[in-house]
């Protein structure tokens, strides 16, 4: 028991000497970053968004225009004891098949990582089934979380373990020179989680933060609705400790995500988040450490009902709007191409009076 004491106060202590170590956004930087812009030969603030996202890349590294193309979308997959419900239109079987699609290179975040020139760094961090793959990270840390609609969905111990492997994954990454990261996930029954979690902690009504996830039919939606209720009346999670909330109604994959975004954050990386999971994710890690908020860039609005208002919450608003609704990390993949964009005019456009155009 004693021992027990001491492995979650071992987990919780690397924790929080990660979150002590996010740093605030540097004004300075994004104002020197939004000065430049303004000296490039268009009309002030004309590039919209591209020239925002170039002065949080500075805001949030310190450098003007950084090097950010090594970059990684880190797919966290875990799987959920609340798919007994009857909550996805998937069987959670599709979780290990989806890892070892990723592993082989043919599932979408694939495709669109070799466009973004993007790894793709797959973790076992709670997939119910034994895997083995030269490609995979193994880092289990359940064999899939337990019904949370009856009990928790994870010890105390087994969330702060999950958010201590995505720090990890985040610092090795960063070892081997990646400098920008993506949130991605595969986890069949996550967005029952993933809503239950933006109810406690976003303080949304299940109506409003369940969705159709794969593509439940109203009525299962309905029965999804009540599972996330009960599972929040089962588990009393506490909405002011999110470690709490995380464990009692999250995932694995989740928490994983959560040490990813604290752990890019305390290295001064930008993060780039992907949808309605991610999201979920997000907004524990910025209920964790508020100050890790300014090293995510919301990369598009899903689909999923919920998305919207929990981004308004979190204060993030999505670039793309392109009606998706996969997770994987698709969306945060196809932002790099805007991020790309957004450095490389920062890099290349002349200013006024290099180029001798009249300021007007
Ligand atoms: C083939 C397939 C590939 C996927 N890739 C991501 N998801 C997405 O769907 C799941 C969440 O939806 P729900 O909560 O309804 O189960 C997650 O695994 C998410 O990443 C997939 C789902 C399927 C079926
Ligand atoms: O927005 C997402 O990430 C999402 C939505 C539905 C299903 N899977 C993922």
């Amino acid at each position: 028991m004693l021992r027990e004491i001491d492995r979650n106060r071992e987990g919780e202590r690397k924790l929080h000497e990660v979150i002590k170590r996010i740093e605030p956004f540097d004004e300075g930087a994004a104002e020197l970053a939004r000065r430049h812009s303004d000296n490039l030969t268009k009309p002030p603030g004309s590039l919209g968004k591209l020239e925002e996202i170039a002065a949080q890349l500075a805001g949030m590294t310190g450098e003007l225009w950084p090097e950010l193309s090594r970059r990684a979308v880190i797919v966290m997959a875990g799987d959920h004891g609340v798919c007994e419900e009857g909550v996805s239109a998937f069987p959670p079987s599709v979780t290990p098949q989806m890892v070892l699609n990723f592993l082989n290179g043919g599932a979408a975040v694939n495709v669109l990582a070799r466009q973004a020139g993007a790894d793709v760094i797959c973790v076992d961090i709670g997939v119910a089934a034994e895997l083995e793959h030269p490609g995979l990270e193994p880092r289990k840390i359940v064999f899939g979380t337990r019904n949370m609609a009856k009990e928790p969905a994870m010890t105390r111990e087994e969330a702060v373990a999950a958010i201590n492997v995505g720090i990890a994954i985040a610092e090795e990454q960063y070892t081997r020179g990646v400098r920008m990261f993506a949130t991605g996930e595969m986890g069949i029954g996550n967005t029952t989680a993933s809503a239950a979690l933006a109810s406690v902690l976003a303080g949304l009504a299940p109506e409003a933060s369940v969705g159709r996830g794969t593509g439940i039919n109203e009525e299962t939606r309905q029965h999804k609705v009540m599972v996330v209720k009960r599972a929040i009346d089962v588990n009393r999670p506490n909405p002011k400790d999110p470690i709490d909330v995380l464990a009692k109604v999250g995932g694995a994959e989740i928490a994983g995500l959560v040490g990813v975004i604290l752990g890019a954050a305390a290295l001064r990386c930008p993060v780039v988040i992907d949808g309605f999971i991610s999201s979920a994710a997000a907004l524990v890690a910025s209920k964790l450490s508020p100050m890790a908020a300014a090293y995510m860039i919301a990369s598009h609005l899903s689909n999923e009902q919920g998305h919207r208002k929990l981004m308004d919450v979190l204060g993030l608003p999505p670039v793309l709007h392109l009606d998706m609704r996969l997770g994987e990390g698709t969306g945060a993949v196809l932002a790099f191409h805007l991020i790309d964009a957004s450095l490389r005019l920062m890099r290349e456009m002349a200013t006024f009076d290099s180029a001798g155009v009249s300021r007007g």
